[in-house]
């Protein structure tokens, strides 16, 4: 099932272009130079090293008195050290222990640092906040002198010294993956994914952890380096296998004393070392290149830190008063009463939202961007962002209060969501027959086969006719209107009583934009669904909607029955945004330029205390600055405003001149009559 976008432009960027990467991840790392190498290179030095004791020439302590100190011969390859050691036979034998302890090391690292990240990711921000600070400490401690101490109490067991440097590192290893864990749960199929009722486990194998699969390639290979160093660095300084028992490490400061009058000993062991170490990375180098997440989901970061932050922690703004009427018809299945959505740092997001939506309707939830429409619809969902939750009021589903842990209950099997992004909805890694499947198996209790043939009959009753193909297909190779059907079929798979759907057309191009509200409508005809349709697209509300709320800086200025609200618009804003609604009926003049409405909707926290529409409102007056507690009896009906009577009783328009309209030359304007303002404007 599709859900809500949170980060749309993060997802669009994502989704392009992960799937066909991320299923063929290690080979096209593989086709670059630098990771055939790399990738060549551990392995050979692996196999070569892990076999050393079957096909060396010599044995690590044979010695060739003779030939002390050889140059490369027939009978040395590599020559022989200052004992007539064979310096081949030595480095391949010596190469298991710091590729095995470095490895070792990496397990331990990813055992700890990777479920430390999901489990902060996933459970909130006292429980990252509490993992952090832990490894913090970790962070702080002195590396090294702890490893020497290590060594003091243990010995040279340099396995177990490695596995004591994975723990130590697991803590950087955390820090990264728990950006990734965040970005990558903030993705619209992960919400799609629990939506499905997956658990958290599940959820984590099956979504989170394969999208953070190519970061932590790269990290371990960027580790795997570094163990091999400190893991020669320590045998360097004394601390490896003793002797004659070879080590990397002990044969580079050995040579170390005879750099001057045999250079050539350093050669062979420094040059295995450090080819070895470019090879990691240069493994580490392709696997990012191939397309690691990370620098998107930190680029994410900065993004919802500057879409979500308020510059500064704002003075508590009055409340908008409750829209009292909507929650009293006893028709509705769903009545939200008094909702409102604050920040953790006590930023009110939305205010004092309250609508009814009658089974088999329509309901438009419109507004410009900012307004709330997406916050109020993740409410009900209980899928709202980290850092933001539900503050107050109440939301009634079928007279059972959703609010806390309700909503759980009903995600997926009687509520359901469609997003506006389809393909950030579906997860590249899965067929759509998976992603289907998957859902109707748990929420209908079926088999395969039975969860396969209500697949396809969904896919047919949301318009796709090659259903089979459909079914084999993964979403890269759909269209975005066929992944938005796709996403629809998906929301049926529970068989939900109610359709969210948070701007279903708006990535869409207009032809398929019609198809998929047909098929809304079709919808709620055929099977009684009712739609909650989040959009700033008046055309889509009247095309569709039997219902509209209009919201305004996080509250719902104007609310009623469709034909009422666009056609004989209450509110001056959504008088604003009829007057700036670019669709031009037919027979009317095509404006040459559109009308706007002036200023911008204020970001929550700096909301004003009176009306939050009043600094852009034609009509405003001093009354409208004063707060509206204080003049509750002004808040008449559905309309939230205090010169509601008189703007009705005058008849008011909004005069869409004033804010920049322009109509082609000699063409009739529509411009309201003099009169009509004059009774209303200041
Ligand atoms: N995670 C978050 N933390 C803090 N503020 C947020 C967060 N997400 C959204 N907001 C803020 O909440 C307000 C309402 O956002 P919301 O997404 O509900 O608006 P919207 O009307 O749906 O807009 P759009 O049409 O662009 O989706 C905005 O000011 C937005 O910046």
């Amino acid at each position: 099932m599709s859900v809500l976008p949170l980060d749309a432009a993060d997802s669009v960027d994502s989704v392009a272009t992960e799937p066909v990467r991320r299923r063929r991840g290690l080979p096209a790392a593989l086709r670059r130079p630098g990771g055939a190498f790399g990738a060549a290179w551990l392995l050979f030095m692996l196999v070569a090293s892990l076999t050393a004791s079957l096909w060396r020439p010599y044995a690590v302590d044979e010695q060739d008195l003779a030939n002390r100190l050889a140059l490369p011969s027939g009978a040395h390859w590599l020559g022989t050290d200052p004992l007539g050691r064979d310096i081949l036979s030595r480095i391949f034998t010596a190469g298991a222990l710091p590729l095995l302890s470095s490895a070792l090391m990496l397990v331990v690292a990813f055992g700890i640092g990777l479920p430390l990240a999901l489990i902060a990711a996933e459970r909130g921000r006292t429980t990252e906040r509490v993992i952090s600070r832990l490894t913090e400490v970790l962070l702080a401690l002195p590396l090294i002198i702890l490893l020497l101490a290590v060594i003091g109490a243990i010995g040279n067991r340099l396995y177990v010294v490695m596995a004591v440097l994975g723990v130590l590192i697991s803590a950087a290893v955390y820090r990264v993956l728990l950006g990734v864990a965040q970005s990558v749960r903030q993705r619209l199929y992960v919400d799609a994914a629990r939506v499905n009722g997956l658990s958290s486990l599940r959820v984590n194998l099956l979504h989170v952890l394969p999208s953070m699969a190519t970061v932590v390639a790269v990290q371990g290979a960027q580790l795997f380096g570094i163990g091999l160093l400190i893991n020669a660095g320590l045998a360097f300084l004394g601390f490896g296998p003793a002797e004659p028992e070879p080590s990397w490490g002990f044969m580079i400061q050995d040579a170390s004393k005879y750099l001057f009058d045999d250079p050539w000993l350093m050669v062979p062991t420094g040059l295995v070392l450090a080819v070895t170490v470019v090879a990691a990375n240069e493994l580490a180098d392709a696997l990012a290149a191939q397309g690691a997440p990370a620098g998107r989901s930190g680029k994410t970061r900065r993004r919802r830190a500057q879409a979500g932050a308020p510059a500064s922690i704002p003075a508590p703004t009055a409340p908008a008063p409750p829209n009292e009427s909507a929650p009293n018809d006893s028709d509705a299945v769903l009545v939200v009463c008094n909702l409102s959505v604050a920040v953790d740092d006590g930023t009110e997001l939305v205010t004092g939202v309250s609508f009814a939506l009658r089974p088999g309707t329509v309901l438009g939830l419109v507004g410009e961007s900012g307004c709330g429409k997406t916050m109020t619809a993740r409410s009900l969902l209980g899928l709202l962002p980290e850092g933001v939750s539900v503050s107050g009021g109440s939301i009634r589903w079928q007279g059972r209060e959703l609010l806390g842990r309700g909503s759980r209950s009903v995600r997926g099997r009687e509520i359901a969501l469609i997003s506006q992004e389809p393909m950030v909805a579906l997860d590249p890694m899965f067929s759509v027959s998976y992603q289907l499947t998957q859902p109707i198996r748990r929420f209908r209790g079926v088999g395969r086969a039975e969860a396969r043939r209500i697949a396809a009959g969904l896919l047919a009753q949301v318009g796709i006719v090659d259903a089979e193909r459909v079914l084999r297909s993964y979403p890269h190779q759909l269209s975005g209107g066929m992944a938005q059907r796709v996403c629809i079929a998906l929301a049926l798979t529970g068989e939900p009583k109610l359709l969210i759907a948070d701007e279903p057309t708006t990535a869409l191009d207009v032809t398929v934009q019609a198809e998929i509200l047909s098929l809304l409508r079709a919808l709620v005809r055929d099977t009684g669904l009712s739609i909650i349709l989040v959009s700033h697209d008046l055309g889509v509300v009247a095309d569709i909607c039997d219902d509209v709320a209009v919201m305004y800086a996080g509250a719902v200025v104007e609310s009623g029955s469709a034909p009422s609200v666009l056609d004989a618009p209450a509110h001056p804003y959504t008088m604003a945004l009829l007057g700036a609604n670019p669709h031009v009926p037919e027979g009317e003049p095509v404006p040459l330029r559109l009308a706007s409405i002036p200023g911008t909707v204020p970001p929550p926290g700096e909301w004003p205390t009176g009306c939050r529409f009043a600094t852009r409102c034609q009509f405003a007056q001093d009354a409208c600055a004063e707060p509206f507690p204080a003049r509750a009896a002004h808040h008449t009906g559905h309309v939230l405003c205090v010169r509601f009577d008189e703007l009705s009783r005058a008849h008011a328009t909004w005069d869409t001149e004033a804010v920049g309209a322009e109509t082609a030359p000699g063409a009739e304007t529509l411009a309201p009559a003099p009169d009509q303002i004059a009774g209303a404007s200041r």
